[in-house]
């Protein structure tokens, strides 16, 4: 079932499709008849271009947003350090906080931080689990987790290091953000581009949000290639909202925050950096329901690779390995015949972190909670655990609904994550007995083999 915005009470307007040109004006005639840098802007507003891309990024690719702002970004006293005990930048085995393994791994809901952390807002309770890379050479991406209690108040934040895709699993959150403002609600993701200032708010009646953010160091999450399937499904283009500008003329102190290099730096300026009065630009942030998504599957027989499910993926520079996919497994039916329908046994030869939002995961008869994640790191084996496994090599094979109510997600990539002192000790949410879901699968090859190698004996 698709969740309309309506029934959801978004309040917003939008506007809608992926990597549009967009226009937007909050006062009528803000923008240039033509050019981009008046002699005079409209209204004696200042002209300030937002790059996505480098200036000479070939036209397909390039990315880029004009802001008609009532000041321009400049006017903020200087950036200093604060500190923030829980966001890690650098993800070398060597590197401090950094607590690397191997070994597959699964956490109870990280959205259940206990007491100590519950007096945060959506920047400061940001904690890294895992990652690969470091910003400043713009290569590899990071995993975070957010558990909020609080507004940001006054206070915009924006992000130097990479592009966030945020993954909401408890509580609905309006995000604020230069040009213009969107509700978000479990079951959507927002993508903030690098460098928007932003500010989360929890809606009327959210006590709390939490959830993940994927954050890529480099590039931009693009729709997948359609191949054969042509010119529709998966996620729509028509089905991402971009938000139409807003603005507000407030001469207070407001606090900018700036991650930088995986650090956090702040500074104050006597004025509400939201703004800007009118935009054009294909830079822009954005939000995606994911019950949009249409899925595609087998209706013949065995079970498909789930890059079928792929929402976004970030490429490298070299096409077969993207920095991130984003995958789901939304809710489907399975017709496919003949067929160990869960996934299969692998060892891939990407590292793949899911999250579950919520419900139940088809590979998973227990343990996968929702607000849980878990890693399997490139080469990890993995797969059913041994309750699915009894369960789908036995069942009567008719069409059925999976995934009904459940949400699950994965962050496949194609770089080696390393993960952090918090992840490992400080969360206290490891799963120690995780390797025992797959203990007891029984090697009933013997019986075959025994009663082969007794029938021979008999001849
Ligand atoms: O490991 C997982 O549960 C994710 C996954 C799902 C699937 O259908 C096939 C491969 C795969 O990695
Ligand atoms: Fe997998």
């Amino acid at each position: 079932m698709v969740y309309s915005d309506k029934i959801r009470n978004d309040p917003y307007s939008y506007q809608e499709g992926f990597g549009s040109y967009l226009v937007s004006e909050a006062v009528p005639n803000v923008l240039p008849d033509y050019g981009n840098n008046p002699k005079k802007c409209a209204y004696g507003l200042y002209a300030e271009q937002l790059s996505g891309t480098a200036f000479t990024a070939d036209r397909a690719n390039n990315q880029h947003t004009w802001l008609y702002k009532i000041r321009p970004s400049v006017g903020h006293l200087p950036l200093k350090p604060v500190t923030h005990h829980c966001l890690v930048g650098q993800f070398s085995p060597d590197s401090p906080h950094i607590v690397p393994t191997p070994t597959q791994l699964r956490w109870d809901p990280l959205t259940e931080l206990q007491d100590d952390y519950s007096d945060d807002d959506f920047v400061s309770s940001l904690r890294t689990v895992c990652g690969a890379g470091d910003a400043q050479t713009r290569n590899g991406l990071a995993i975070h987790l957010f558990v909020a209690t609080k507004s940001m108040e006054k206070t915009a934040f924006y992000n130097s290091d990479g592009n966030f895709l945020v993954l909401p699993v408890i509580g609905d959150m309006d995000i604020k953000t230069e040009l213009g403002i969107m509700r978000i609600f479990p079951g959507d993701i927002a993508v903030i581009p690098r460098g928007f200032k932003f500010t989360v708010m929890l809606c009327q009646g959210t006590e709390k949000i939490a959830g993940y953010v994927l954050e890529v160091f480099n590039g931009h999450f693009v729709l997948p290639e359609l191949g054969p399937i042509g010119a529709n499904c998966l996620a729509n283009a028509r089905d991402f909202k971009y938000p139409v500008s807003a603005f507000e003329d407030i001469d207070e102190e407001w606090t900018i925050l700036n991650k930088f290099l995986g650090g956090l730096y702040t500074a104050t300026q006597n004025h509400s950096p939201y703004d800007v009065v009118g935009y054009h630009g294909n830079y822009s942030p954005y939000k995606y329901d994911l019950s949009k998504f249409c899925a595609v599957g087998s209706v013949s027989f065995d079970h498909p690779d789930p890059s079928i499910f792929t929402v976004l993926t970030c490429r490298s520079d070299s096409l077969r390995t993207p920095i991130a996919d984003f995958i789901i497994f939304p809710p489907r039916w399975l017709v496919a015949e003949h067929t160990f329908r869960p996934p299969y046994f692998h060892r891939n030869c990407m590292t793949e972190f899911m999250v579950n939002v919520r419900g139940v995961y088809d590979a998973k008869a227990g343990g996968f909670l929702p607000g849980g994640a878990s890693l399997h790191s490139m080469n990890a084996a993995h797969g059913p655990d041994v309750d699915t496994f009894e369960q789908a090599s036995n069942a009567e094979l008719g069409p059925q609904k999976v995934g009904v109510g459940s949400l699950s997600v994965m962050f496949e990539s194609s770089y080696q994550l390393a993960t952090t002192e918090w992840a490992i000790q400080i969360s206290n949410k490891v799963q120690k007995d995780y390797h025992k879901v797959w203990d007891g699968f029984k090697p009933y090859f013997r019986n075959y083999h025994n009663k082969w190698i007794g029938q021979i004996a008999d001849d």
